[in-house]
């Protein structure tokens, strides 16, 4: 590259944040008075200079030239053009402006005088020509890179004319230089393009400008892209349901129905047959949906709410049949034995019919005991009571499973602006049972839990409540609901976990599970004709005979209630319909006791080998559990007096009122051991360890009192707890045995496990009651009241000798 350089005086025109490069032509405005300055400057000079020849060499052939500096930020740069004043005129607007044409690059040196009031400086011009012989490939190839780029970017701008003239551009200098005309380049970048006299490194800059710029485009076409797709679908979705507006309104009125949608619900909302608070708030919301339209978020919504208020049975209403024979009836039929409970039934619905007949309303006011709760364990036919009730009063019935709920939203809905809402569960019971007066089973409430999410008890209460419930509120439909004549029911297998609130508002049936000959007759006359049928097996092909029902119920499950023998008995008949299909066996088939083990294995509860009692320590209890009642063995140990701790350890789960009955047993033995003759010596200086199988099953409650002290007392004396002794009852410090609940169901468990004596609390002994007969015949029952009675009692004599001990499961 050669340079030449000469220098030249030349007024000084100030480029305000701007810079012109060699080769670009610009128009200047001449208001500003240091341009006018410097341009009228220029030009007196040019008129003289033919008068004062070589002393300035300032024009160019024959037109008068400026020194174009940039001024950045108000200072002056140290590099500018020399430039060609082309001519001046005035604008369209009337304003005066010269225009420039820029030739060389100047450093711009020190003032001198001059005429006019334009400043005047010396400049060192650098002519920048091509080297001999030419660039070097590489200033070419970036030359042919920038010119590439430039027309990408001419191009997206339409610049046709301007992208001819770049691509006519040979030097690379020149073609860099251009780049001054780029308006996306700031002052400074012009300026750094000025004063860069390397043409390499100009076109390096210049490249990276223009492809960071062109990055930035991309980006903000494509973000302007998706704006502009994202409203051409709107546009799209808007015109689409114009359209199907136009199609819907022409069909409706093909079909000679009216025309909009809204007109449609308002037409549904007519005909249902509406209470009229419930009609006005359906007409305000198709009235919002018309509002809304039909893109608009809320109208999904509003349809779904509205969908769901046409759905409910608001007028529809069953006839009540009270006929309290034909009632009774019903219940027979469906369910053996129970007979308290179908009484307690009977009167129920007794008292129902004559309050309604006396138009008293069919329950007496607050907490007047409005629910009839059923009671017990699983699988003894509280939800097929539930049924019967049902059927009995010729009413649609519907379940609530309660199990596991613990969201207050559950019961009353959700409000309808959450996604997904919907009704809660009494309101969809209502909907499902298609009338506004079913029987409603509320199942499992001792299942209902409680969180953050809010207390469904306090919402069932309300639902239950006689003096609120004709207005009840579900959040989703968000109109009253009249529930005053629903019949509710209730089940629970546990009362303790019933919240107390609800408990309070219940009418209590407790059924506590059947004996095995209420097991046969349930099973012949209810169980094996359901489950022939299920089979596809008819009466006479197949038979299960009373003893095998029997062995069933003892050997097979043992179970409070009916629900594993049902299923046993379905298994048998699989089996019998299976082997018949496979050409195994000829129908008729009648299924004996001994037969069993062919078709369903052995059985599972056989009585046990090794007798549970058969060393000092270990007494037989009786105890209530969630399906049941049930035999509990409670273990008693002492610890090594050299390597075992001291005190009371206690394992199995226990709840802690059984542990305080524990620590009550074994302070009551210590206390009193010398008038029971028990070496309580021992307890000093050894840890007693009581335990109670099986460890993973939470066990709670006093009752099991009298068998802790009992397994203690045979421990410290040596003495075996006889095996067919089970007992029950609270312990006091004093040694008195308290009353404790759940008598029939703990007898009934006790003759299961095969026991032959049962001890219960004296004061439980009113209870015994309820006890079937044929149990109460099979069983000896000492009422007793002192903790001395039970161990004399239920404490081998001291030095029985060991004998055969067949039982005790
Ligand atoms: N006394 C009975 N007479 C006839 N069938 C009975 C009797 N008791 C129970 N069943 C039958 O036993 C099965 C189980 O009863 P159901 O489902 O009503 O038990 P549940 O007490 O509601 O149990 P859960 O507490 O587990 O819900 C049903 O098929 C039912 O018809």
């Amino acid at each position: 590259m050669t340079e030449a350089r000469s220098s030249v005086t030349l007024p000084v025109l100030p480029l305000d944040d701007d810079a012109v490069l060699p080769g670009m032509v610009v128009p200047v405005d001449m208001s500003e008075p240091e341009v006018r300055a410097a341009v009228e400057a220029a030009q007196a000079e040019n008129d003289s200079e033919s008068k004062v020849p070589g002393v300035r060499s300032n024009t160019s052939q024959g037109k008068p030239r400026v020194l174009a500096v940039p001024r950045i930020d108000g200072s002056y740069a140290g590099t500018g053009a020399v430039a060609i004043l082309e001519h001046t005129g005035r604008t369209p607007d009337g304003s005066q402006a010269a225009v420039l044409r820029a030739t060389a690059r100047a450093r711009v040196g020190s003032g001198t005088a001059g005429p006019g009031t334009a400043l005047w400086v010396s400049a060192d011009i650098h002519n920048t020509e091509a080297p001999e012989g030419g660039y070097p490939g590489k200033v070419h190839e970036q030359a042919r890179e920038l010119k590439s780029l430039f027309t990408t970017y001419l191009q997206k701008r339409g610049a046709w004319q301007v992208l001819d003239g770049i691509q006519q551009l040979d030097d690379p200098g020149q073609l860099a230089d251009r780049g001054g005309y780029s308006p996306f380049l700031t002052a400074s970048q012009k300026l750094e393009l000025l004063e860069t006299h390397d043409v390499s490194e100009r076109l390096t800059r210049l490249s990276t400008w223009i492809r960071d710029y062109l990055t930035e485009l991309d980006v903000a076409e494509s973000i302007e892209q998706d704006v502009q797709e994202g409203v051409d679908k709107q546009q799209r979705e808007f015109l689409l349901r114009r359209q199907m507006d136009a199609i819907r309104k022409e069909l409706n009125e093909l079909n000679g129905t009216p025309g909009s949608e809204e007109d449609d619900y308002r037409q549904r909302v007519d005909n249902a047959d509406l209470p009229d608070h419930v009609r006005d708030a359906a007409l305000t919301e198709v009235d919002k949906l018309e509002r809304a339209g039909d893109s608009a978020p809320e109208s999904g919504w509003i349809r779904t709410w509205l969908d769901t208020i046409l759905a409910m049975p608001w007028n529809s209403r069953t006839d009540d049949v009270y006929d309290i024979p034909g009632a009774r009836e019903v219940l027979d039929a469906d369910h053996a034995g129970l007979t308290d409970v179908k009484e307690r039934i009977v009167e129920y619905l007794a008292v129902r019919k004559r309050r309604e007949e006396q138009g008293l309303g069919v329950v007496g006011g607050r907490r007047s005991g409005a629910v009839l709760a059923l009671v017990g364990p699983p699988g003894v036919g509280k939800t097929s009571l539930g049924e019967s009730v049902a059927r009995s009063m010729g009413r649609a019935f519907t379940r609530v499973a309660l199990g596991g709920v613990r969201d207050e939203a559950e019961i009353r809905g959700h409000r309808r602006t959450y996604v997904g809402a919907l009704p809660g569960r009494i309101a969809r019971a209502v909907k499902e049972a298609g009338t506004m007066n079913p029987v409603v089973l509320l199942d499992e409430v001792d299942k209902l839990g409680s969180d953050f999410r809010g207390d469904p008890t306090s919402a069932l209460l309300e639902v239950l409540d006689p003096a609120q419930n004709h207005t009840f509120r579900d959040h989703y439909l968000d109109v009253d609901l009249d529930l005053s004549d629903v019949v509710f029911l209730a089940t629970a297998n546990d009362l303790e976990s019933v919240p107390a609130p609800l408990l309070d508002r219940m009418e209590l049936v407790e059924l506590d599970g059947y004996t095995e000959d209420e097991k046969v007759t349930i099973a012949v006359d209810h169980l094996l004709p359901r489950q022939l049928e299920k089979a596809g097996l008819a009466g006479e092909d197949a038979g299960i005979s009373a003893a095998a029902l029997r062995r069933i119920a003892t050997e097979y499950t043992r179970e409070a209630g009916v629900r594993g023998m049902e299923r046993t008995v379905a298994r048998v008949l699989r089996k019998i319909a299976a082997s018949a299909a496979l050409g195994e066996q000829e129908l008729p088939v009648t299924v004996d006791a001994d037969d069993l083990p062919g078709y369903i294995g052995r059985p599972k509860h056989t009585p046990e080998s090794a007798d549970r009692t058969a060393v000092p320590g270990v007494a037989t209890g009786l105890a209530v559990t969630g399906t049941g009642g049930d035999v509990l063995f409670v273990e008693a140990s002492l610890a090594d007096p050299e390597t075992g701790g001291s005190g009371l350890t206690l394992t199995g789960h226990l709840g802690d009122v059984m542990k305080e009955s524990a620590q009550i047993a074994l302070s009551y033995l210590q206390s009193h051991g010398a008038e029971l003759e028990l070496p309580v010596g021992d307890l000093k200086d050894r840890g007693v360890h009581l335990h109670v199988p099986a460890g993973a099953i939470p066990k709670d409650g006093p009752s099991a009192g009298v068998t802790m002290a009992a397994a203690l007392a045979s421990l410290l004396s040596g003495r075996r707890a006889r095996w067919d002794v089970g007992m029950t009852g609270e312990v006091s410090l004093t040694g008195r045995v308290l009353p404790i609940g759940g008598v029939k169901q703990k007898l009934l468990a006790a003759h299961r496990a095969g026991a032959t004596t049962v001890l219960i609390p004296a004061r439980n002994e009113p209870d015994l009651d309820d006890v079937p007969e044929d149990i109460r015949d099979q069983l000896t029952v000492h009422a007793v009241s002192d903790i001395r009675q039970v161990l004399e009692l239920a404490l081998e004599p001291a030095g029985t000798a060991e004998q055969a001990r067949p039982m005790v499961a």
